[in-house]
């Protein structure tokens, strides 16, 4: 049984009380984002036009659908992968094996989806039942958060998050506190991460274009635009799936209420803010602003894969002639770091290239409402924070090298801005 760590880590996010408010401040917002999005006024700062009763929340149909989708999503997880990967290195020096199937699941979710419309499954229906299925998913991620809770009652000590095991339950449930829960071979951390929610985005947003073309005649180059840019991110993510095991999601945080809500209903009912904006609030794009954001997107991308590409095939194999010519600094626990390439502009220059592609989504939805720019706000705080938590964890891990490398690259994610 695993006994608390005390409150050897630090606290991270305000503490116990600082928990305690994103518990309630979180689906909050979400629940604030949909219901603006919708109305009138779409005022990002202004009161929500109405509070939802019950009844518009509760729906068990929007539950079944729901469910139904985290069922298909887990199967086509199970299926026969076409390379299993193994994962960083545990406390115990085990590695635990991922199956590389994500790209698939996307592909056979999409023949799916197609099959069911051209069978007369109304899409465009879809957006109608977002406040229902945002509410079952908020529901599943506090039950399934309550249930890995309890999980990690019963684990090894070794399969502990270095955070979230301060011994206080409302912080602990809400950081994490095992690592990597399984049953058997299904991860739950990684199985969430990059699944349902991910695709469940690209598939709303879908639903939003087939609603506008249902209303509209044809969806609107705007809406063209923000399902292009973001179904490439999605794609990308999952092509590049086995990336996503180094990332301090999977390395280093537990898996609780932050990541079980953000995976499952965060990210699928607010990245899809700008389509359900664009919507209920259509806005003109000619040409040549379109070409504009979408080199824009392009920059971005550029700059987010290169940099990722960079560092994953560096840590891979750092003799890979893509990367052996680079400079780095050698560290005391015997891995190097990059200071020259994408590594040597900034020491985030991955953070760089996604605030740039968030902007380019922002952008169709014209510069009338301060909402669609929501994500743009949200997400620089959010890897302001990121940045911050991981300089900490570097710090500790390469000490003296680390403040080498400050001080060649002086600059965190912003060329002498920031
Ligand atoms: N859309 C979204 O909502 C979100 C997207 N993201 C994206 O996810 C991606 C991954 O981000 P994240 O996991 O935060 O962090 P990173 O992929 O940037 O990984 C940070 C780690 O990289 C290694 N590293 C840092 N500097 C160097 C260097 N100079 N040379 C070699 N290795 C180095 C260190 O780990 P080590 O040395 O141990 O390898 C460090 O802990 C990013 O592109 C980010 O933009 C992130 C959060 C949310
Ligand atoms: C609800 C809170 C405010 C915070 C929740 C944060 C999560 C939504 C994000 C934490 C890290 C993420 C990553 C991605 C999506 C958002 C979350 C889960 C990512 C899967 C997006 C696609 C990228 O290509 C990626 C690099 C694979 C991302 C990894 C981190």
């Amino acid at each position: 049984m695993a006994p608390p760590q005390g409150s050897r880590a630090p606290l991270e996010f305000g503490g116990p009380l600082g928990a305690a408010a994103l518990l309630l401040l979180l689906p909050a917002t979400m629940f604030h984002l949909l219901l603006v999005a919708r109305s009138g006024p779409a005022r990002l700062l202004g009161p929500p036009p109405y509070l939802p009763g019950l009844e518009a929340l509760w729906s068990p149909q929007a539950l079944l659908l729901w469910l139904t989708w985290l069922g298909l999503q887990a199967a086509l997880y199970l299926l026969p992968a076409r390379k299993v990967a193994e994962g960083q290195e545990l406390k115990d020096k085990s590695r635990l094996c991922y199956p590389i199937n994500g790209f698939q699941a996307l592909v056979l979710t999409a023949l799916l989806v197609g099959l069911g419309t051209s069978a007369g499954l109304p899409l465009g229906a879809l957006p109608e039942m977002l406040l229902p299925l945002a509410f079952s998913a908020t529901l599943t991620a506090f039950i399934f958060s309550l249930f890995l809770y309890m999980k990690a009652l019963v684990a090894p000590v070794s399969a502990l998050a270095p955070g979230g095991n301060s011994g206080n339950p409302i912080y602990d449930f809400f950081l994490g506190r095992e690592l990597n829960p399984r049953i058997y071979f299904f991860d739950f951390k990684y199985f969430c991460e990059l699944r349902p929610g991910l695709i469940g985005w690209v598939i709303i947003n879908l639903a939003l274009l087939v609603q506008e073309a249902e209303l509209r005649g044809s969806p609107s180059l705007a809406m063209w635009l923000v399902n292009g840019f973001q179904l490439l991110y999605v794609g990308d993510a999952l092509w590049h799936e086995e990336a996503v095991l180094t990332t301090m999601d999977i390395t280093h945080d537990g898996f609780g209420f932050m990541l079980a809500f953000g995976d499952l209903a965060w990210v699928p009912f607010t990245y899809s803010l700008q389509a359900q904006f664009l919507l209920y609030h259509p806005q003109p794009l000619g040409l040549p602003m379109a070409s504009i954001i979408c080199l824009i997107n392009a920059i971005g991308y550029y700059v987010f894969r290169g940099a990722n590409s960079q560092k994953n095939t560096f840590r891979r194999n750092p003799s890979d002639p893509r990367v052996a010519g680079l400079e780095t600094i050698s560290t005391a626990t015997g891995r190097q770091l990059l200071v020259s390439g994408w590594w040597g502009i900034v020491r985030h220059p991955n953070y760089l290239g996604d605030l740039i592609m968030a902007l380019a989504w922002s952008l169709p939805c014209g510069v009338s409402h301060l909402l669609p720019y929501f994500y743009l706000l949200y997400f620089t705080a959010l890897l302001v924070h990121r940045e911050a938590r991981d300089e900490r964890q570097c710090l500790q891990k390469y000490g003296l090298a680390w403040h080498e490398y400050c001080r060649r690259v002086p600059y965190r994610i912003v060329p002498y801005v920031y």
